[in-house]
């Protein structure tokens, strides 16, 4: 069996003027469609790089990425992405900051109508039908994510790329974002690669955690299986054993074996 998604053997220099920066190592990865995989690594390791090459908003130097065993070259909306913070377009209500990309991906293949009840239809997914006429400065910091997810959704991408996409929001709206998050994993059952720097976001989202060593050259030091039933509840798995057991071998990579040492 062909992967779903694949990083190939991939290596990542960025040049400016004489100096150049090896900032990957020899990537690869393979992802299954319908799984929920996440990076996690110290600041600066290069975890964005990665998914921008994914994104296909920039290339690797060596190496490439395959989505079921097309090679990936330029941005599409198979795979779109939400980043940490929104970029919604202010001067658009909610609604047409998601219309907008539903008219650009089914101008073709759905009618107006088609395309207005898909709109809708993704509003509601995130629970924001009921803002669809408000700008973007109307509305919170965890209701533009929403919007950013619904926007993403509504492309219908092979694979959806989150970069931290909770970094910016406060503990409870974060907490409120992954929980729907998870539900539409389930729901929707789509592929999911996200960044994250926050261990128990990782060990509770993931079906795996890829691990990256510390730059330059960064690698993937580990992957890590997280072998939970979904749906998962936060306050159940506070005390699962397997929980606490992923989330220790992370700490432990992150911070023992693979410890950030600060620029001097
Ligand atoms: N366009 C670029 N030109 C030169 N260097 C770059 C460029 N983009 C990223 N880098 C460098 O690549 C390295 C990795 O950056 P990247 O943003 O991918 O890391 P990260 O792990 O996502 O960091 P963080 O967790 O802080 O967001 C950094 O040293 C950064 O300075």
């Amino acid at each position: 069996m062909t992967a779903y998604l694949k990083l190939d053997h991939i290596d990542k220099t960025f040049t400016r003027g004489a100096a150049t920066t090896e900032v990957l190592k020899d990537i690869s990865l393979t992802i299954d469609r319908g799984e929920y995989v996440s990076i996690i690594g110290h600041s600066g390791c290069g975890k964005s790089t990665l998914l921008n090459i994914v994104a296909g908003l920039t290339r690797a130097t060596i190496g490439g990425v395959l989505l079921e065993d097309r090679e990936v070259n330029s941005p599409g909306p198979d795979r779109a992405v939400v980043f940490q913070n929104h970029s919604l377009l202010p001067w658009l209500t909610v609604y047409q900051n998601v219309r907008l990309g539903v008219d650009k991906v089914f101008a073709k293949s759905k009618s107006r109508t088609e395309r207005h009840d898909w709109t809708l239809h993704n509003l509601n997914l995130v629970q924001m039908a009921h803002a669809a006429d408000k700008r973007p400065s109307e509305i919170s910091g965890g209701m533009k994510q929403r919007v950013g997810i619904a926007r993403a959704l509504a492309m219908e991408p092979k694979v959806l790329l989150l970069d931290e996409p909770f970094g910016a929001l406060d503990a409870l709206t974060r907490a409120h974002l992954q929980d729907s998050v998870m539900a539409l994993h389930q729901k929707l059952n789509n592929t999911i690669l996200m960044i994250t720097h926050d261990v128990d976001e990782a060990v509770l989202l993931s079906d795996r955690i890829v691990m990256m060593t510390n730059g330059p050259s960064a690698r993937i030091g580990e992957v890590l299986d997280v072998p939970l039933p979904h749906p998962r509840k936060r306050l159940e798995l506070a005390t699962n054993a397997t929980y606490l057991k992923c989330r220790q071998r992370v700490l432990e990579f992150l911070y023992e074996r693979h410890r950030y040492i600060e620029a001097a």
